[in-house]
């Protein structure tokens, strides 16, 4: 059971009996429960650049995973753009600096952005660990003085960068967090169940949008090389019994590019760069009805 309600009729999500194994917490869950299958769950459709907008809606422009790799994409009309993440390869200051450059030529109101594992250098705890012991790993990054790297968030002029915490733009509530379940070693990295629940828990009941930058289980988080779904069982047990925003944004899992629905909550994953990290898959707008407007 991943899920309890409390007394005061908060719902707790607890780590999941499957969390360890998505691949197969998805078999368990779609099997049992139904929980991945049609008329809730289904694939949806890009919505067209060139669809009119509403007076009363904001669009949003997704984009995920440019990794450095930012000038050849055409970015459409739109009010306010989420960036989820891997928008360096390594997080180099030098990257910042040209990733909030483009930023800066982009004419929408508000940019939010996110880290992701390749912002390593916004990973204070990784950074320390790695200054001690692994010079060899990024040697570009291990060369860095602690004073290049120290306030490296500061380069991000030209948006609103969140880090486990919450803006409000334009009456949304939008929450951004990095943490990805662990592979590899890179930033922002944790064991999958409780390290990771713990952040989840730190995410407000009533937010409208959440931004991550891996997955959760079931929602575009296949890896076909591997044959296995990656996404975090309790991201998705956060989503769907806790925090029920209307949109989740992320990236990660340059595969999944896409959008899903589960009848409630819209799911994208917008990584612009494909798994060989060409970056020819496009931004993907959506519109969401203004607070106090739906
Ligand atoms: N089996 C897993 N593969 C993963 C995971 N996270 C990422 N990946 C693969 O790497 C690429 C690129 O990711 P990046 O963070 O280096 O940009 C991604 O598209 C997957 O193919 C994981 O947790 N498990
Ligand atoms: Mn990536
Ligand atoms: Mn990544």
């Amino acid at each position: 059971m991943a899920r309890r309600i409390s007394s005061q009729g908060k719902v707790t999500v607890s780590v999941d009996e499957y969390s360890s194994n998505p691949t197969q917490a998805f078999t368990h869950y779609n099997i049992n429960q139904s929980r991945f299958q049609p008329p809730h769950v289904h694939m949806v459709e890009p919505l067209p650049y060139d669809a009119p907008k509403s007076v009363d809606h904001t669009r949003f422009v997704c984009v995920s995973d440019t990794h450095s790799r930012t000038d050849g994409i055409q970015m459409p009309f739109g009010d306010v753009l989420l960036h989820t993440g891997d928008f360096t390869e390594l997080g180099l200051p030098s990257e910042v600096k040209k990733f909030n450059d483009w930023l800066g030529s982009l004419p929408y109101e508000y940019k939010v952005v996110i880290a992701g594992n390749h912002e390593l250098t916004f990973d204070k705890d990784f950074m320390s660990e790695l200054v001690k012991q692994d010079y060899y790993r990024f040697p570009s990054v291990s060369k860095l003085r602690t004073e290049d790297f120290d306030d490296v968030q500061s380069l991000l002029t030209n948006c609103v960068y969140v880090q486990d915490s919450e803006v409000t733009i334009k009456g949304f509530r939008i929450y951004g967090t990095p943490w990805t379940p662990w592979f590899n070693g890179w930033g922002f990295n944790l064991p999958r169940g409780q390290s990771l629940l713990d952040k989840w828990n730190q995410i407000p009941e009533d937010i409208d949008i959440l931004m991550t930058h891996g997955p959760p289980l079931g929602f575009r988080d296949w890896v076909p090389k591997e044959l296995q779904r990656v996404g975090c069982v309790e991201l998705l047990n956060t989503v769907q019994k806790r925090v029920r925003p209307k949109l989740h944004a992320y990236g990660g899992i340059h595969e999944g590019y896409g959008i899903m629905t589960d009848g409630y909550t819209t799911f994208i994953n917008s990584s612009t760069c494909t798994v060989s990290f060409q970056p020819t898959n496009p931004p993907i707008i959506f519109d969401l009805p203004n607070p106090g407007n739906s």
